[in-house]
C-alpha cells in the first residue's frame, strides 16, 4: 500500500529538484530558499537509501549543477569539479569524522583544513606559464562554460602570477561572490532605475558572471576567493591542501584569511562556533564551513563518491532565507507620516532569530514583489540588515490569496493619505494631529542625540500618550509626579528619576533643540548648520525659503520642509510652550565671521572629565571647527583628555598642537561657551 505512494513521492521530488536546479544553475534565480531545497534533497536521499533498487543515474542526488548554457563555448574539466556533501548538526559532523577514521587504517596524521563556505558560484582558472588563459564555470562538473573574458574583469583575479615557482600549467578553483555592500549598492541602483533586483548576493554573483557581454560583468562588484587546486599528473609540488593554498596566496590569489588547520574534529567544532558568532559581521555571505582532510595522501586514499569527495564536508549554518506564509499586512505610521506596509508573518526561524514581522517598505515594493496576503514568501535575514521579504513562491500561491490594498485614510487618525509626485511613499497629511506621528515625534524629541531625556524610552512615551497625559512634547515639562507614578510598572522612584531627567534636559543647545523638533530631513548636521547660520531661533523662524537656501547643505526640498514646519501655527505654539516651560540654551555668539575656529580641524581624544566628548565636539563645531576622527598633518589642534593613546602619539610625531582638558575648558570660557 505504502510502496506506490513512496515511489510517487520519489518521482515528484526528482522532478521538483530538477526544476529548482534548472532555475538556480541555469537562470540564476531561486524558486525556493536553499533551506527548503536542502530538505527536499535530504528526503530524496533518504528514500533512495532505503530503496537502492530505485537508483537512477539521472537523479538529482547523482548530479552536480546543470549542463552549460549553449550561448557560451564549452570547457571540459580534466579533473571534474564536484559538489560537497552537507551536514547540518554536530552529531552528523562527528559521524563524518568517524567514517574518515574507519576508512583510514592509520589516522595519526589526520588534520582538517577549515574554511568558510562562501555563497557564490564555483569557477576554475587556468594559467599557462603564469598567464591566465581560461576561466570556466563548474557547469555539470564535467563540462562548464567559458567565461574567460568575464573573469578577467574581476580585480582580485591575477592576470599574471606574482613571484615564482608555479607549475607550467596551474588550475585554480574558487568561489566568485559578491560582497554584501556591493549587493546592496547594485540593488539600490536597480530599484531606482527599474532594473533587475536580485534576491540575494549569490544570485547577483551568478547573474553578473554569466553575462555574454563582459562589459556588464565589469560593472559588478565581484571577488574570487580560491580554495582548491586541480591536480594534474605533476601534483607533487604541494603535499597538503593548506600548503597549496599558501602557495596560491604567494602567487597573488585571494585565499580566505579565515583558513586554519586543526588537528581534531573538536577543533572543527570550535572553528564552526567561532565563525558562526562572527557571521553577521563578515563582509560577505557564508552558508557554512567546509572541512577538508588536509593531507593529500590521505585525500587520495579516501577518494570520491558520485558527486562529492569523501574527504570533505560542508557543515551548514542555520538558514538566512526561509519560507513562510504572509498572514496579513498592517500599516504603520512613522514620525514624518510615512505609511509603511508591514508584513505579519507566520513566525519563522531565520538568520538565528524568530521573525514574525518584515517591512514591505512602500507600495512600489509591494508591486515589484507582486505579493499578496496568504502568499508563501521567502524571508531573508542576513548581516545586520532587518528581515526582508525578497520573493514570492508563486507556485504555492493559495487560491484565496488577497491583493494588498493601499489605504486612503490614515489608520491612526483617519486623515487623508497622499503620495507626493515621484515619491514611493504614502503619507498621512494629519501632521501632529495624528497620534502616531505625535508618539514618534515625542520619542524622537526624547532620544539621545536630541533632548537626551534619560529614562523616557519608547514604551513610556506610548504609555503617556495612551493615558492622555501628554499630547505634545511641551506637555512633558508640566508632567506631575502623581500622574507619572500612577502609570503601570512605574513607581515613585522611577517617576522621580524621569522628572529629574526632564528638569536636566531643559538646558540644551540650539542645534540639539532644532534637531529634536523632528523637522523632515533635518538631521544633526543640518540642525547644526542652521544654528550656526542664524545664531538664534527667532531669526530662523522669520527666515524665508530663499534665505534658508543659503545655509550650507540646505537644498530646495529641505528648505521647504523647514519653512512649512515653522510656519505651522500648531508647531509655533508648541515651540513657544517649550520656551515658556523652561527649555533654554546659551545666548548666541556673534554669527559668521566671529567663529574663532572657522576653517580649523580639531581632534578629540582620551577621556574628558568635565564633559562628554559629544558635548566638547558640539562646542568646537559651534565655534566653527571641523571635528575629525583621526589625526593628520592637516589637523590644527588635538585636545587630549586622560589616558589618550595613539592619536596623541601621532599628533606629537607630526608636531600638531596638543592641549589638555584644562586648556580646552579655558578656551571655551574665553569664547563664551558655557560648560
Ligand atoms: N534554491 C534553489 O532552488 C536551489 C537549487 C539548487 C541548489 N541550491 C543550493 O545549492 C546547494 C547545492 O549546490 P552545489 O552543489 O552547487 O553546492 P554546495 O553549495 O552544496 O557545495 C559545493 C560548492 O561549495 C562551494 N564552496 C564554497 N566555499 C568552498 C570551499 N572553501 N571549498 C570548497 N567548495 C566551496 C563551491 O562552489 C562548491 O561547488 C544546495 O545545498 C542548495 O542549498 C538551491
Ligand atoms: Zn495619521
Amino acid at each position: 500500500m505504502a510502496e506506490p505512494s513512496l515511489r510517487e513521492r520519489l518521482e515528484t521530488l526528482r522532478e521538483q529538484l530538477h526544476s529548482y536546479s534548472y532555475h538556480y544553475y541555469v537562470l540564476n534565480e531561486s524558486s525556493i530558499p536553499d533551506a527548503e531545497y536542502d530538505r527536499l534533497f535530504l528526503e530524496l536521499q533518504e528514500i533512495e537509501a532505503v530503496h537502492p533498487e530505485w537508483h537512477s543515474p539521472d537523479s538529482p542526488s547523482q548530479r552536480v549543477g546543470a549542463a552549460p548554457l549553449a550561448a557560451f563555448s564549452q570547457v571540459r574539466h580534466e579533473t571534474p569539479m564536484l559538489s560537497l556533501d552537507n551536514v547540518f548538526s554536530e552529531q552528523e559532523l562527528l559521524d563524518f569524522d568517524q567514517r574518515i577514521k574507519s576508512r583510514l587504517n592509520d589516522s595519526a596524521e589526520l588534520s582538517y583544513a577549515c574554511e568558510p563556505k562562501l555563497d557564490g558560484i564555483a569557477a576554475s582558472l587556468l594559467y599557462v606559464d603564469g598567464v591566465l588563459v581560461r576561466g570556466a564555470t563548474r557547469g555539470d562538473g564535467r563540462v562548464g562554460e567559458d567565461i574567460t573574458q568575464n573573469v578577467k574583469t574581476i580585480a582580485s583575479i591575477p592576470l599574471k602570477l606574482r613571484g615564482s615557482g608555479w607549475p607550467d600549467e596551474l588550475e585554480v578553483r574558487g568561489e566568485i561572490y559578491m560582497p554584501r555592500s556591493g549587493f546592496a549598492r547594485i540593488n539600490d541602483l536597480a530599484r531606482n532605475s527599474d532594473g533587475k533586483v536580485f534576491v540575494n548576493p549569490r544570485n547577483a554573483a551568478a547573474g553578473s558572471l554569466r553575462q555574454l557581454d563582459s562589459r556588464i560583468t565589469a560593472t559588478r562588484p565581484l571577488e574570487m576567493s580560491c580554495y582548491g587546486i586541480a591536480q594534474g599528473d605533476d601534483g607533487a609540488w604541494f603535499h597538503s591542501h593548506s600548503e597549496g593554498l599558501t602557495r596560491l596566496r604567494d602567487w597573488g590569489f585571494l585565499v580566505s584569511p579565515e583558513l586554519r588547520v586543526v588537528d581534531s574534529i573538536e577543533g572543527c567544532l570550535e572553528y564552526y562556533q567561532d565563525l558562526l558568532a562572527r557571521r553577521d559581521s563578515l563582509a560577505y555571505d557564508i552558508d557554512g564551513i567546509v572541512f577538508k582532510v588536509d593531507s593529500l595522501a590521505l585525500q587520495d586514499k579516501l577518494g570520491f563518491v558520485s558527486r562529492a569527495p569523501r574527504w570533505a564536508i560542508a557543515h551548514k549554518f542555520p538558514a538566512q532565507e526561509e519560507i513562510t506564509q504572509l498572514r496579513d499586512v498592517e500599516f504603520q505610521v512613522g514620525r514624518t507620516g510615512a505609511v509603511t506596509p508591514v508584513a505579519k508573518l507566520e513566525p519563522v526561524f531565520v538568520g538565528g532569530v524568530t521573525v514574525s514581522n518584515a517591512s514591505l517598505h512602500n507600495f512600489d515594493e509591494v508591486a515589484r514583489l507582486n505579493v499578496m496576503i496568504g502568499d508563501y514568501v521567502v524571508v531573508r535575514r542576513a548581516g545586520d540588515v532587518i528581515p526582508q521579504i525578497v520573493q514570492v513562491v508563486t507556485e504555492r500561491r493559495p487560491t484565496e490569496a488577497r491583493v494588498i490594498v493601499a489605504p486612503v485614510h490614515c489608520p491612526v487618525c483617519a486623515s487623508a493619505l497622499e503620495r507626493a509626485p515621484g515619491e514611493a511613499v504614502l503619507r498621512c497629511t494629519g501632521g501632529l494631529v495624528c497620534g502616531a506621528q505625535r508618539k514618534e515625534a515625542i520619542k524622537h524629541f526624547a532620544s539621545r542625540k536630541a533632548m537626551d531625556i534619560e529614562g523616557l524610552g519608547d514604551k513610556l512615551v506610548e504609555q503617556l500618550v495612551d493615558a492622555g497625559l501628554i499630547e505634545t512634547v511641551a506637555d512633558l515639562f508640566v508632567l506631575k509626579l502623581d500622574a507619572l507614578a500612577g502609570l503601570d510598572r512605574m513607581g515613585q522612584k522611577s517617576a522621580e528619576n524621569v522628572l529629574a531627567a526632564l528638569e536636566k534636559s531643559r538646558a540644551t543647545t540650539l542645534p540639539r533643540f532644532l534637531y529634536s523638533l523632528g523637522i523632515r530631513e533635518v538631521g544633526e548636521a543640518t540642525a547644526l548648520n542652521l544654528a550656526n547660520h542664524f545664531g538664534e531661533l527667532p531669526a530662523l523662524i522669520a527666515a524665508s525659503e530663499e534665505e534658508l537656501l543659503s545655509v550650507a547643505d540646505v537644498g530646495p526640498i529641505v528648505a521647504s520642509h523647514i519653512h512649512a514646519f515653522l510656519s505651522s501655527d500648531y508647531n509655533r505654539e508648541v515651540i513657544n510652550l517649550l520656551l515658556e516651560r523652561g527649555v533654554n540654551w546659551p545666548a548666541p555668539r556673534q554669527v559668521g565671521g566671529a567663529q574663532p575656529l572657522a576653517g580649523q580641524t580639531w581632534v578629540l581624544t582620551g577621556n574628558l572629565e568635565s564633559m562628554t566628548r559629544g558635548d566638547a565636539k558640539e562646542k568646537l563645531q559651534a565655534l566653527g571647527a571641523k571635528v575629525a576622527g583621526s589625526v593628520s598633518a592637516k589637523t590644527d589642534c588635538v585636545a587630549a583628555g586622560a589616558s589618550a593613546g595613539s592619536k596623541l602619539a601621532k599628533a606629537e610625531a607630526l608636531g600638531v598642537k596638543v592641549i589638555n582638558e584644562q586648556e580646552l575648558l579655558q578656551f571655551f570660557t574665553e569664547h563664551g561657551s558655557s560648560v
